[in-house]
């Protein structure tokens, strides 16, 4: 039977990225999205670098490529967890995450969001997160943030960094986040990953 997209996208990384080389998985994975198949990473132009988080979680791995981008960046001991509903995609993502070296950074928990979030502190020993990216299903964006708060998991500071705002779009989360008093937010507008279409990120702060 015909391949999936996210399997030749891990053969793309296999054959044109260096093992223990993270931005040669990006690139490989970036020039796989523009020359051969479109597929909904975030891409290279949404980018926000100016935080230093220690502890980071990401809802919605899919196959991983903002996982690397996260987790290349973070300091020893610093830690991201990645949390993945799709079975197919986790197990490709565990592979990319392994080819560009990071899985010592990296903890990949396939379920749920819902099920997971509560589970922080026992299961991860987590307390409350630095930064979170919110990259999943648009309809679980505002629920899963209602969930973290009601956890205890955002202390006063936490980013939440959310993609796909405009397209698809998540107009209930962007209305809650902006109208809230506990949120300073703003909105990075940049384009659709590897398209002209307008998209961009939402980032807001948790005030407490
Ligand atoms: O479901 C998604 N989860 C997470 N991220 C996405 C994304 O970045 C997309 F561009 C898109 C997308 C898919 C098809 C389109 F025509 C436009 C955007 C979807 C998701
Ligand atoms: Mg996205």
């Amino acid at each position: 039977t015909r391949s999936t997209r996210p399997q030749r996208l891990l053969k793309a990384v296999q054959k044109n990225a260096t093992r223990g080389d993270p931005q040669s998985v990006i690139s490989a994975i970036d020039h796989f999205c523009r020359h051969s198949e479109w597929a909904m990473n975030i891409g290279d132009e949404k980018v926000v670098n100016e935080l230093n988080p220690e502890k980071v979680l990401e809802l919605g791995t899919y196959c991983g490529y903002s996982t690397v981008r996260i987790a290349r960046l973070l300091p020893p001991g610093a830690r991201l967890i990645t949390l993945e509903f799709n079975g197919d995609y986790a197990a490709i993502a565990r592979q990319v995450i392994a080819w560009a070296g990071l899985e010592d950074k990296v903890q990949l928990v396939e379920g749920a969001s819902e099920d997971w979030i509560p589970r922080m502190k026992e299961h991860f020993g987590i307390e409350t997160f630095d930064l979170v990216f919110l990259d999943h299903w648009k309809d679980r964006y505002l629920p899963d943030t209602k969930l973290m708060e009601d956890c205890g998991l955002l202390r006063k500071g936490t980013v939440l960094l959310a993609d796909n705002v405009i397209c698809p779009g998540v107009p209930d989360y962007l209305q809650y986040v902006r109208n809230s008093l506990s949120y300073k937010s703003c909105y990075f507008k940049s384009h659709l990953e590897y398209t002209k279409a307008e998209d961009g990120l939402e980032k807001s702060v948790f005030l407490g």
